[in-house]
């Protein structure tokens, strides 16, 4: 018997990678908003992606400080089950993003230390679920999808009252330990499964999942 840990494929750009994610069994699928980004998309070309999204697999759209006219362009034209917020949207902004597009809302929060730990009870509070990511290394372009992890420890005996997922420099070969040491049911990845920024790749996706099926000792 395995965990049934659920997996999150972040940064998906082409139709190719939306088959590798379902073919693998993930469980969410994230498409990027942001300009920046390498794995950025266009509201036609997320929405064009997201129709190909199997029913069970959720659609998450990732924006970041993203004002009300770019939420109602992009829950107006994609297919969505959930917003994540990856900017720095106060608790208030997650509650009223909540409320005006009656979708839930995921929060993420860098961590790097103690003290940004303590951030994340707050989120917790008004988010639907909350993704504790690593903090992005100063001077990054991005506020996440860096591919550097945090110090695991400093959440391994937290819990939180809503969902949660982990996320950060996780690979296929380092997954099964931050799982078994931070108790996550929920992972989530970006750049541990691409060839390069914004190229993802089917195999690495697949043994990424295959490497969160922890043994269960019964
Ligand atoms: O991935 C991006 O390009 C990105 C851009 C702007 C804000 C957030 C971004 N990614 C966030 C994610 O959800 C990533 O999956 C998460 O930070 C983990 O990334 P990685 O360390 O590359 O696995």
């Amino acid at each position: 018997m395995t965990l049934g840990i659920r997996v999150k494929i972040c940064g998906l750009t082409r139709p190719e990678d939306v088959s590798a994610v379902a073919d693998a069994g993930a469980a969410y699928a994230g498409f990027v908003f942001f300009p920046k980004s390498p794995r950025n998309v266009t509201i036609e070309q997320a929405r064009h992606l997201a129709v190909e999204v199997p029913v069970g697999v959720a659609k998450v759209a990732l924006v970041v400080n993203a004002d009300d006219a770019l939420l109602d362009a992009i829950t107006a034209a994609v297919p969505l089950d959930i917003l994540q917020l990856h900017g720095s949207e106060s608790p208030k902004r997650v509650s009223e993003v909540r409320s005006r597009f009656g979708l839930p809302v995921m929060k993420a929060v860098g961590v790097a230390d103690q003290e940004d730990v303590a951030a994340l009870d707050l989120y917790a509070e008004v988010a639907d679920q909350i993704l504790v990511d690593a903090k992005p290394p100063k001077n990054a372009d991005l506020p996440g999808g860096n591919g550097v992890s945090f110090d695991w420890r400093l959440i391994s005996a937290r819990r939180w009252s809503k969902p949660w997922m982990l996320a950060g420099g996780l690979t296929p070969d380092n997954v099964a330990e931050a799982i078994a040491l931070t108790g996550a049911k929920q992972v989530d990845v970006s750049s541990g499964v691409e060839t390069a920024p914004g190229v993802k790749d089917a195999g690495v996706i697949q043994e990424f999942i295959q490497a969160t099926r922890v043994p269960v000792k019964l």
